[in-house]
């Protein structure tokens, strides 16, 4: 079988490490080919991935057609805002039965759309063979083979088996789920919480704070989830609050770290421009903000994120805002579909 992995930075290269351990022929491909070329020749990517040791066997290149053509499984790992242009660029080199696979976890400025979404519009003689890979899951402990937990969401249960079977490890545990729409929401909303999170941390707050916006996050990414066609249920699941406690309180989440740098005044644009790799929360807090708004659904954190990084904002006055602001329920039980949900 024949692999292809789209997007070398942190998380394609984790993902074609641990894919190259497993199958024999394995292409990661990447953008520069400058990154492509050492990474062939070092068995490193140094620039996004220090310290993990690339499998003999995985070919590193920056020829799309070379890597994509003839595959079976594609795994498309750039960030949210590069996957339209991605899908495009590989349309024309595929073969029928392949399956593609989003790893990336965001929603589409300007469209609000999910990555799946963005796929089969570029690719609809695929439509039916797109999945997403989500979960806690970061690349730096991936990479070194840490016992990990993740889930593949696809709307056929063949496609979404193949992809479990393909990735499976004794490291790596995959599940599946067939709501597509819960699992691309959940992956993509969590990065705006622990934006939250971390600012909160920068603040200086401690535990409570912390949990506290955890679980509120939780209520309206599940509320819009709602709102939006996922299952409540997979919100209480490893691209829910499995992903959501991973990026809120690990030292690897660029989405924490860069809520720290919020505390400390910097704008959105500061930090984007501090690093190198991808701050997906903050985009996703636009295209939350504004589902939120045309759904008419309540998101009081996201509002106050929103409001941090697009109108200055100081975190501080969010936090207070959002501690004072009219009191209501915790739990408010909706049936949908025979579901029982909390809104
Ligand atoms: N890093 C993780 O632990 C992790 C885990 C799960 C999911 N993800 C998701 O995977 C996606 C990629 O994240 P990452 O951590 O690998 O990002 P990264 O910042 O480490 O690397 C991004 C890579 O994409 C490339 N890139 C940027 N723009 C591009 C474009 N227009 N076309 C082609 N390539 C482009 C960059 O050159 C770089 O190689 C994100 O959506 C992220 O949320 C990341
Ligand atoms: O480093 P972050 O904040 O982009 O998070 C990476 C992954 O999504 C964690 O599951």
């Amino acid at each position: 079988m024949k692999i292809s992995v789209i997007g070398a930075g942190s998380w394609g290269t984790a993902l074609a490490s641990q894919l190259g351990l497993k199958h024999e022929q394995v292409f990661l491909w990447a953008r520069s080919s400058e990154l492509a070329k050492s990474m062939q020749q070092t068995r490193q990517n140094s620039a996004y991935l220090p310290g993990v040791s690339l499998p003999e066997r995985l070919i590193c290149t920056s020829d799309l057609e070379q890597a994509v053509s003839g595959a079976e499984l594609i795994l498309l790992a750039t960030p949210s805002h590069a996957i339209r242009e991605t899908a495009r660029g590989i349309c024309p080199h595929l073969q029928n039965e392949v399956i593609i696979v989003s790893a990336a976890k965001g929603l589409e400025s300007g469209t609000y759309k999910r990555m799946t979404q963005v796929i089969a519009e570029e690719i609809p003689q695929l439509a039916d063979r797109v999945a997403a890979l989500s979960g806690p899951n970061h690349a730096e402990e991936v990479g070194r083979q840490q016992p990990t937990a993740s889930v593949v969401a696809a709307a056929s249960l063949a496609v979404a088996e193949a992809v479990q079977d393909a990735f499976m490890l004794p490291f790596f545990r995959v599940y599946t789920n067939p709501d597509v729409v819960g699992v691309e929401l959940g992956g993509a909303l969590k990065n705006i919480i622990a934006l939250g999170a971390g600012a909160a941390e920068g603040l200086g707050f401690g535990d409570n704070t912390k949990a506290a916006l955890m679980t509120r996050g939780l209520a309206e990414i599940a509320r819009l989830g709602l709102a939006l066609g996922a299952n409540p249920l997979t919100f209480a699941g490893l691209a829910g609050v499995g992903d959501l406690m991973v990026t809120c309180t690990s030292r690897h989440s660029r989405n924490r770290r860069a809520g720290m740098l919020l505390a400390e005044g910097k704008t959105a644009e500061q930090i984007q421009l501090q690093t190198n790799m991808v701050v997906e929360g903050i985009r996703a807090t636009g295209a939350a903000y504004e589902l939120s708004r045309t759904s008419q659904i309540e998101m009081p954190i996201t509002e106050q994120i929103y409001q941090v990084l697009y109108e200055g904002k100081s975190p501080k006055t969010a936090v207070l805002e959002l501690m004072t602001r009219g009191k209501t329920h915790e739990v408010e039980e909706v049936a949908l579909n025979g579901v029982i949900a909390f809104r």
